[in-house]
């Protein structure tokens, strides 16, 4: 397996953070709000974002306009980026502990990920998505937004195992179905981790065809958790798994690498290196329903509606991708190095042998991280 190249940029600037996502106190919460937010989810976003609305803001209007523009998000999302994508994801955070590392797989133009570094700046989060269109935006994105905690990793997902520091939580929305995403992000979380992902009304069903695959990748039993139960006029639907530690197997993906076939990597990490994260408190509620409950409203959308005007060219990369993770080559493309060093990338072997892992490692927190960049399945839908 090729050594993955990272490269990193670190944000410009921190805004006020809000201490553990907690709202902001009612006299700390913007007097002007964008047209955009609908009256109805007024409450909601203000009770997510807090003081850090205007940043919610900025991102809305950032997928509104670059995000259409760039093939990122379909032009009839733009008037749902509210209900459909930043309620929707920001809602996640209730199951998200305080303090915690999180690693969003398959960001895309930045859902769940930026969106909970917006809500949740108490939260290390490293957006790790294949394609580099996606992957430039995200980094655009986090620079602007000034989001600190945020590192854009380029590489697929099953590049990452054992060079990203393992995850308190695992976050997806809208990337494979259940087998293959407990393939690629439990290996990601630490044991004892969770994978949250975002589904739609299917959820139930998902969880049964794919029990076994999931515990044989070391999964527990899923959960079914509607979150923003409170606040939305629909809940956003959530499968959570927690990682056993006791993996043993693999799902195959789609270019017919398994996780396990240790796949080249194209990566370039954008590293932060803010210490490791113990495994944090508890997190703040959702509401679980039997695994096998009917999950309450259809949230999350087949995102190939929302992706429509870069779709082709995104699943031509895709299917590079693949080929080439097939035959376990590696395509790094490297990012010209930047900001403060890092150090939350951990190479294979790093720490426990020197060589080449070590040097990986070292190179990490001596250039800082980067951004690496694929395309999967299902996305919430109203
Ligand atoms: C349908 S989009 C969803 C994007 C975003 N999560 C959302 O909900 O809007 C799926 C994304 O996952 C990425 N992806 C697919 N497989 C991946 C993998 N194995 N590792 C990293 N990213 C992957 C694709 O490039 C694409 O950006």
């Amino acid at each position: 397996m090729a050594e993955p190249d990272r490269a990193s940029t670190r944000a410009a600037s921190t805004p006020d953070a809000v201490p553990d996502g907690v709202p902001a106190a009612p006299g700390a919460v913007p007097q002007s709000f964008p047209d955009g937010i609908p009256d109805l989810l007024l409450g909601a976003a203000v009770e997510l974002f807090g003081e850090r609305l205007p940043l919610a803001e900025r991102f809305a209007s950032l997928l509104a306009t670059a995000g259409v523009e760039r093939g990122l998000i379909g032009p009839r999302e733009a008037p749902r980026i509210w209900d459909r994508h930043l309620l929707n994801c920001a809602v996640l955070g209730e199951l998200v502990p305080s303090g915690v590392y999180v690693v969003d797989v398959g960001s895309g133009a930045g859902l769940p990920g930026i969106v909970l570094a917006v809500a949740r700046p108490d939260l290390r989060i490293s957006l790790v998505e294949s394609l580099a269109r996606r992957t430039a935006f995200l980094t655009e994105v986090v620079e602007e937004l000034g989001l600190s905690s945020v590192e854009v990793v380029r590489a697929r997902a099953e590049e990452c195992v054992n060079v990203l520091e393992p995850a308190d939580v695992v976050t997806a929305r809208a990337v494979a179905p259940l087998d293959r995403l407990a393939s690629w992000c439990l290996p990601l979380a630490r044991p004892g981790g969770v994978l949250l992902a975002i589904k739609g009304s299917s959820a139930a069903d998902e969880i049964e065809e794919h029990r076994a695959a999931v515990r044989r990748l070391g999964g527990g039993s899923p959960s079914l958790v509607q979150c923003g139960m409170r606040l939305l006029p629909e809940p956003t639907t959530v499968v959570e798994i927690r990682n056993t530690g006791t993996a043993g197997g693999s799902v195959r993906s789609r270019g017919g690498s398994g996780t396990d076939a240790g796949a080249g990597s194209r990566s370039e990490s954008r590293a932060g290196s803010r210490g490791g994260s113990s495994h944090g408190g508890s997190s703040r509620g959702g509401s679980r329903a039997e695994p096998r409950a009917e999950a309450r409203g259809g949230t999350p959308a087949d995102a190939r509606g929302d992706t429509r005007a870069g779709a082709r060219g995104d699943s031509r990369a895709q299917a590079r991708d693949d080929a080439h993770a097939a035959r376990g080559e590696a395509r790094v493309e490297k990012k010209p190095a930047g900001g403060r060093a890092g150090g939350r990338a951990r190479s294979a072997g790093a720490g426990r042998s020197g060589g080449r892992g070590a040097q990986e490692a070292r190179d990490a927190r001596g250039t800082h991280g980067g951004a690496r960049s694929g395309d999967g399945g299902d996305h919430p839908r109203k």
